[in-house]
């Protein structure tokens, strides 16, 4: 952590025994976004807690670094071992600075098809749809369209119109492409899957461009605290504490309110000092899907089991809190290419090459370091993938659903929704105008497929050895085998795909599996014998997630937590279904939208105790 951000530390208030309208818990993605949409109103506190510091480092700043993972700048978790990937442990991917995900992210900022937002709305979850979330994925963004050379030079396409003019997070295009993404291209469009003009329509299923969280002017991220904290940050009523971790919500419980929060308490990393702050309306907790269940847990409302195993008073058995963990599973194929052209991504490995695209970089702000994971990705449905596709549909509406979830699916309401959000899943595998995977359209031989509507369901609990330690996180990866199926043919799609005369030109060699590789168990040996195999996108969500109380919600639709008052949730743990994408564009529309929910019920509060009732 650099010295800048422990003097900011210092010079923070010490909010120790003080009360504020709003405390939200976690200073990354949805948090920051949440503080700046509530202390727009000048007669409302707010105080944010992040248990990371600030880093304006240049790591952060230039996309091409967010092509490497900023470990320095997350948490380090490893994952429960995953029973079905020969017991491999995996990283848990959490950013932990101010800005969260956002500052050590990827910047795809990109969204799914209006199904995937619809299927909510379907859980019960009224008024989340595509239709409205379109709203606040507008309010969020600023859009810049591509260079016109680019467009031209790679037929980039888009339409502003989906996009807001004044939103905080910057959507804009790198001006540098590499050459080969034209053949790339080439190769998608001859597999006659859809190529809609703009993605963010509601149609994202195809090969797309997608922007990036980029701003336009100086190629430099755009993330949330720069975005929604730095140009707020002299307002008097919001407060940001760093490198101070959040450990318990505390509650006021008699039998006529239950249990209303009333603070929380936290720990200072630097001198371990414990103290309390206080909210007169609500906690907000924005920590994350890996987080929030924790917390939860820790302060007494989670499974009971959970709770006594780590010697945590039950206050609340709520089986939900930490079930219903999703994420992108994903392979890598892996394949040789000759005829290359240069520059291509490789060309950054070689020193020569690497320092006079960062001079270029440097000086006018263009070339390869410009770009971070690049704009170009195709979302397939599971008909584009597979012939299999009504099989494997048949499979899953025949499943006994309990055979493949984990054991905390014992609870009946649980289980209720996990069929309920089975059968929208079935019904958006036989559609097409919903994604199974995704296949990002890379100018180089590593091809990932990332199966976007996983059956399995990870937890995520508290450590009984250690409860304020890191959470035991399970994704259990696979335990629904429809979920691996899917991902072999993911592999046997993209194995075609490099066989197609377009790709000639690269004279592919299939290094990984390997084409001796065939059956199912071939292919799935083979990639975890090397490797390939990751239970994670960094896409962890569903954790405490926003559905019906009888189908094992956490959140209502107004995002508070059930049995208690004064309580929300604004993270990616609310999310019920993983949607066919990278989360952070949904996120920060969830957040927006959150903030509305928030402030109009805190309105009527006060309106309500004005008119004396
Ligand atoms: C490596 C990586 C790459 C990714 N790539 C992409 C991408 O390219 N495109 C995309 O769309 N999405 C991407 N994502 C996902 C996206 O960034 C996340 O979904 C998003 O950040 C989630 O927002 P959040 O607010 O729920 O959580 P976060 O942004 O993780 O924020 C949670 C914050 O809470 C803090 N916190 C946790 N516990 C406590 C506590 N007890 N007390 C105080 N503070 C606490 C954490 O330090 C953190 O800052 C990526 C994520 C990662 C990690």
């Amino acid at each position: 952590i650099p010295n800048t951000s422990q003097a900011k530390s210092s010079a923070e208030p010490d909010v120790g025994g003080k009360t504020f309208d709003y405390i939200v818990v976690g200073g990354g993605l949805t948090g920051l976004t949440v503080a700046n949409r509530l202390s727009e109103d000048g007669d409302r506190s707010v105080l944010v807690i992040e248990n990371g510091f600030v880093n304006d480092d240049v790591s952060t700043q230039i996309p091409a670094f967010g092509n490497s993972l900023n470990t320095d700048l997350m948490y380090d978790i490893p994952s429960a071992p995953n029973a079905n990937i020969d017991d491999q442990s995996f990283p848990v991917y959490v950013g932990n600075v101010v800005g969260g995900g956002s500052v050590i992210n990827g910047m795809a900022l990109d969204r799914a098809s209006a199904a995937d937002y619809d299927a909510w709305e379907q859980l019960g979850n009224n008024g989340w749809n595509w239709n409205s979330l379109l709203y606040y994925f507008k309010k969020s963004t600023t859009f810049t369209p591509p260079v016109a050379d680019n467009v031209k030079n790679f037929g980039i396409t888009y339409d502003s119109s989906y996009y807001g003019t004044d939103g905080p997070i910057q959507a804009s295009f790198p001006n540098f492409e590499y050459p080969d993404t034209k053949t790339i291209w080439k190769s998608f469009k001859a597999e006659g899957i859809p190529l809609p003009r703009e993605h963010a329509a509601g149609t994202a299923v195809g090969a797309l461009w997608i922007p990036t969280a980029l701003q336009p002017k100086n190629q430099t991220r755009s993330q949330a605290k720069n975005a929604y904290y730095d140009p707020v940050k002299s307002r008097s009523n919001l407060v940001l504490i760093t490198g101070k971790r959040v450990n318990e919500i505390l509650f006021d419980q008699s039998l006529l309110t239950g249990l209303k929060a009333k603070g929380v308490q936290f720990v200072s990393r630097s001198d371990q000092s414990v103290k309390q702050v206080y909210a007169k309306r609500e906690v907000i907790l924005a920590a994350g899907a890996v987080f929030t269940p924790q917390l939860l847990q820790l302060s007494g409302l989670g499974p009971k089991d959970v709770l006594t195993a780590a010697g945590v008073k039950v206050k609340k058995d709520m089986p939900a809190v930490g079930a219903n963990m999703q994420d992108h599973p994903n392979a890598y194929a892996y394949f040789d290419l000759k005829n290359m052209s240069t520059p291509n991504p490789f060309s950054l490995l070689d020193p020569v090459y690497m320092a006079a695209a960062r001079a270029q970089y440097d000086t006018n702000k263009t070339g390869p370091y410009t770009q971070a994971h690049g704009s170009s990705i195709a979302f397939l449905s599971l008909q584009s993938i597979t012939e299999k596709y009504s099989q494997i549909v048949n499979t899953i509406t025949a499943q006994n659903a309990r055979s493949f979830l984990p054991s905390v699916y014992a609870d009946s309401t649980l289980l209720r929704g996990f069929q309920k959000q089975r059968d929208i899943i079935a019904n958006l595998y036989s559609r097409s105008d919903a994604a199974a995977g995704e296949v990002p359209m890379v100018p180089f031989g590593v091809a990932i497929s990332a199966l976007q509507r996983p059956l399995s369901r990870g937890t995520v609990t508290l450590n009984p050895s250690n409860k304020y330690g890191n959470p035991v996180v399970q994704w259990n990866t696979f335990q629904n085998p429809v979920d691996r199926q899917i991902l072999v043919e993911m592999v046997r799609w993209t194995r075609k795909h490099w066989a197609r005369t377009e790709l000639n030109c690269f004279s592919p060699i299939e290094l990984i599996p390997g084409v001796e590789a065939q059956t199912d168990d071939e292919i799935i040996d083979a990639l975890i014998q090397h490797n390939y195999l990751q239970a994670s996108f960094a896409h962890m969500s569903g954790s405490c997630s926003m559905m019906p109380q009888s189908y094992g919600g956490v959140v209502a639709s107004d995002l508070t937590v059930y049995n208690t008052k004064g309580l929300s949730i604004v993270d990616a743990s609310i999310i019920p279904l993983i949607p066919a994408t990278h989360l952070q564009a949904t996120m920060y529309a969830v957040a927006e939208k959150a903030a509305d929910l928030i402030k109009a019920r805190n309105s009527a509060t006060l309106l309500s105790s004005l008119l004396g009732f």
